[in-house]
């Protein structure tokens, strides 16, 4: 894309107009809901280091020889329930382009900024991106990590995959990554307003309200990831806003994977134990999540529905992440903005 302009009898490439890249970056996604798109996917998400930290033999030979042969067929099932048919891609998909078209007219008015977004894992490619927002002349570049909560196995992959493609490169961009914001005042009344109007479109108002996190290993914590504490904080900010207390609005983990213990109390576990002590009416929030994905779109609104449902409870709503509400823009926008003082 390089234009090239007469210099004397010679020609030389001319100086693009100087923009600033913001690429906006969400964990991953199949390309197709079949067994072969599902086996694709969870190899390259489960031979990343910062997901799986103990990448060693024994690993690899559970991997490959019973996680990707078993696995991809029922996770594509699950994927199938969810699928956007009409645009032929998950809805994480969908939504994260919808969220960077959204940010890019929020913001038209500042000039030489192209917003871009991309996947972790899968398509499209952080590495993709970024060559073509350099092609495009960005020589600055703000990546933003979708994940209000720092974990390395979210947060810290995105970097070191930022950084792989920028080893590559020549002429690097300048960086800016936006930081975590689980506790930023935008976020929790985002959050606040959206749970607000869920609730009170509901035909019941719920007993409590489960706010249901992505879990990971206890013992990435115990080594010093700050994910617990941030979905601690968060929780805690919230329960302040909306004036419920631990009881009203309960903290657990989902999304279990591996013998290893998770972090606790577990979603499945609380919402059927819930159910069994008599509780009728619950609502379940997924803070951590900015986009709908399989996790709750299948995991919470269909599996923990019917846990609940098949163990005596009897009204089960999730309410939607922030997704590309109005919202959930106001909170992205303000995250960029912020983090390109000093750029635009
Ligand atoms: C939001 C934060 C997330 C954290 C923290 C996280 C940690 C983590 N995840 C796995 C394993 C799997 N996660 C899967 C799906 C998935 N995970 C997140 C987010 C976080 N993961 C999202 C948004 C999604 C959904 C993607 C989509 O396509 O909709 C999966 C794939 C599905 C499945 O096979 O169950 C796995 C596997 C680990 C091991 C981990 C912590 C280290
Ligand atoms: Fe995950
Ligand atoms: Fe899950």
């Amino acid at each position: 894309m390089t234009a090239v302009v007469p210099l004397g009898n010679a020609t030389a490439p001319a100086a693009l107009e100087q923009r600033v890249g913001v690429l906006l970056v969400n964990l991953g996604t199949p390309d197709t809901a079949d067994a072969q798109g599902v086996r694709v996917y969870l190899k390259e998400f489960l031979s990343d280091p910062r997901v799986i930290e103990d990448q060693g033999l024994v690993w690899k030979a559970i991997l490959n020889g019973i996680i990707l042969r078993v696995r991809p067929a029922r996770k594509a099932r699950d994927y199938q329930k969810i699928w956007n048919a009409e645009r032929g891609e998950s809805p994480l998909k969908t939504i994260t382009r919808s969220q960077a078209e959204k940010l890019a007219s929020a913001i038209a008015d500042r000039e030489h900024v192209v917003v871009d977004w991309a996947m972790r894992y899968g398509n499209p490619s952080i590495r993709s991106r970024i060559d073509a927002l350099a092609a495009q002349g960005c020589d600055r570049l703000l990546v933003v990590p979708l994940y209000p909560q720092y974990s390395a196995a979210t947060s810290a992959t995105v970097c070191d995959e930022v950084f792989r493609a920028l080893a590559d490169m020549r002429a690097q961009p300048t960086l800016r990554v936006s930081p975590p914001y689980y506790d930023n005042p935008d976020y929790i009344e985002a959050l606040a307003v959206s749970m607000s109007e869920h609730l009170a479109a509901l035909p019941f108002q719920p007993e409590l309200i489960v706010a249901s996190f992505h879990g990971m290993p206890q013992k990435y914590v115990d080594k010093g990831d700050p994910y617990y504490a941030q979905c601690v904080a968060t929780t805690e900010s919230l329960r302040k806003r909306l004036g419920l207390d631990a009881s009203r609005l309960v903290l657990t983990f989902q999304s279990r994977f591996g013998s290893d213990e998770w972090l606790q109390p577990y979603t499945d576990k609380t919402i059927e134990k819930l159910a069994k002590d008599g509780v009728k009416r619950i609502v379940v929030v997924t803070p951590g999540f900015s986009a709908d994905c399989l996790e709750t779109l299948e995991e919470i609104a269909q599996e923990n529905a019917e846990i609940f449902k098949h163990n005596g409870g009897e009204q089960f709503s999730a309410i939607p992440c922030l997704n590309d509400s109005e919202p959930g823009m106001d909170v992205i926008r303000q995250l960029v903005l912020r983090e390109l003082q000093g750029w635009i």
